[in-house]
């Protein structure tokens, strides 16, 4: 295993990412945050607060797997959302880069959630996602937005658990989704293919639509 500082940096990536998401109207006003996983499991992870649109290299913070800080410009501190990415590092080996942002789409469609799920339309989208069948039923885990940031990732810890998502990612309720991938274009590629899902949910509902 190569220690931390021979890998490649993966900041100048992330903060690419971050301008294109902001562009897209998904990191509007700081919202929203992206990590990417290193050989040892420690991760960098936007500092909490900063403009999407305007990261650069000091706007990052490298923390272990356990969250403890390892790397961090004076000032900055770890995004208040890191818990929820340690819970998706420790359950899927695969992730490696890790997108969450706040769309309106996505927004809408908690809305449509039930049992804590929210049905995919059954699209060709889907084999992006890793869903090759004919006519696939497959639900997004949906989650509570409690004040809390630790207890939504025990929430997420406790349901990864109990049950492996079909597809790499999850949605919080009247907050956004987080996605994840074994690299940066896999990455954002399922986020863009599940904000695709919620688009034609939103549209779908508005035609009176059955799926
Ligand atoms: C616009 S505030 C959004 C935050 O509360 C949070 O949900 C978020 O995504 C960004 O938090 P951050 O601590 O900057 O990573
Ligand atoms: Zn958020």
């Amino acid at each position: 295993m190569q220690p931390a500082e021979l890998c490649e940096d993966p900041r100048a990536m992330l903060a690419a990412s971050a301008r294109e998401f902001y562009r897209r109207g998904w990191m509007l006003g700081t919202a929203g945050n992206l990590s990417a996983r290193l050989p040892d499991d420690s991760f960098w992870i936007t500092a909490s607060g900063r403009p999407k649109d305007l990261l650069t290299e000091t706007d990052f913070v490298r923390v272990d797997d356990e969250g403890r800080v390892l790397e961090a410009a004076a000032m900055r501190k770890p995004s208040a959302e890191t818990a929820i990415h340690r819970v998706i590092y420790r359950h899927f080996a695969e992730a490696r880069w890790i997108f969450h942002v706040h769309s309106v789409e996505a927004n809408l469609c908690g809305h449509f959630a039930r049992d804590g799920a929210l049905r995919l339309p059954p699209l060709e989208m889907l084999k992006g996602l890793g869903v090759p069948d004919a006519e696939p039923e497959v639900d997004l885990p949906v989650f509570p937005n409690l004040v809390d940031v630790a207890a939504i990732a025990v929430r997420m810890d406790a349901e990864f658990a109990r049950h492996r998502p079909r597809v790499p990612g999850a949605l919080i309720h009247r907050h956004g989704l987080t996605a994840w991938g074994p690299d940066a274009h896999a990455a954002r590629h399922h986020l863009e293919l599940l904000e695709y899902c919620f688009r034609y949910l939103v549209q779908a509902r508005s035609l009176a639509l059955g799926d």
